[in-house]
């Protein structure tokens, strides 16, 4: 069965984030917690998430040397959510420090959450890639090296675009996530993002996981956006 889509939570705490999930009713989501959310709120949002039935992402991107997020990936093992990040960019010692954290951090009995490296935010385009990042490749190159790098250390995935979705399928596994932002549906504006698809394209190229963030949170009935999003990601 697909993955729901998950819905990015990006508001500026728990008052509008109930205000957002209280259109949904009871419906069991899968949403992603980012840095202002969890950072204004603390683990307890995440408590109250979970008390609500949905499934959590925590996407906080750590990038520090190894024995840091080692540690921190301890603590966020004890915080039981479905899935967490880290940037591949931190180097495969730090990516299987992260994992090492997350396996020893995680509570016996327990199921450990899933381990995912960002390659390319999709936020970057290549030409901004190549300028800032001084890297001399396309950026699906770097994209591909980051997701085989991640997938040596033993990670369940990356976040990449969609775009490059089906080519890391098919220089990893299948079973590989390819967690992808940059979702808009037709028409949308693309705000900040550099590398954008739609969901119904991203099923076709190979995400395993969408995250919808603005077509949903910013749309005038929430709820019928994200049934528009589920059902061409579900489509086929
Ligand atoms: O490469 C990345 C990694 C993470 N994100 C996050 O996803 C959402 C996307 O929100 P939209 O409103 O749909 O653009 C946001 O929380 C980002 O922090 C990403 O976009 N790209």
């Amino acid at each position: 069965m697909r993955a729901k889509p998950i819905i990015a939570l990006d508001f500026s705490g728990k008052n509008e984030t109930e205000q957002f999930l209280q259109h949904f009713d009871h419906e069991s989501l899968y949403v992603k917690v980012g840095m202002e959310l969890f950072y204004k709120e603390g683990p307890a949002l995440l408590v109250w998430l979970k008390e609500l039935g949905h499934e959590i992402f925590l996407d906080l991107k750590l990038h520090d040397i190894p024995n840091t997020v080692y540690r921190a990936m301890k603590v966020l093992a004890s915080l039981e959510v479905e899935m967490v990040n880290i940037h591949a960019a931190g180097g495969m010692e730090m990516m299987s420090a992260a994992l090492k954290g997350l396996v020893e951090g995680t509570v016996t009995g327990k199921k450990r959450p899933e381990i995912i490296a960002v390659t390319q935010l999709t936020s970057t385009s290549e030409v901004q890639m190549q300028r800032e990042q001084l890297i001399d490749h396309p950026l699906k190159d770097s994209v591909l090296h980051y997701a085989r790098l991640a997938f040596l250390s033993g990670l369940d995935g990356v976040v990449c675009s969609a775009l490059e979705a089906g080519a890391i399928r098919d220089e990893t596994d299948a079973n590989f996530l390819r967690v992808t932002p940059g979702i808009r549906l037709a028409g949308h504006s693309a705000d900040d993002q550099k590398r954008i698809v739609t969901p119904k394209r991203a099923q076709e190229i190979g995400s395993t996981h969408i995250v919808v963030g603005r077509s949903i949170t910013r749309a005038k009935d929430p709820v019928a956006a994200y049934q528009e999003v589920k059902s061409e990601w579900e489509m086929n």
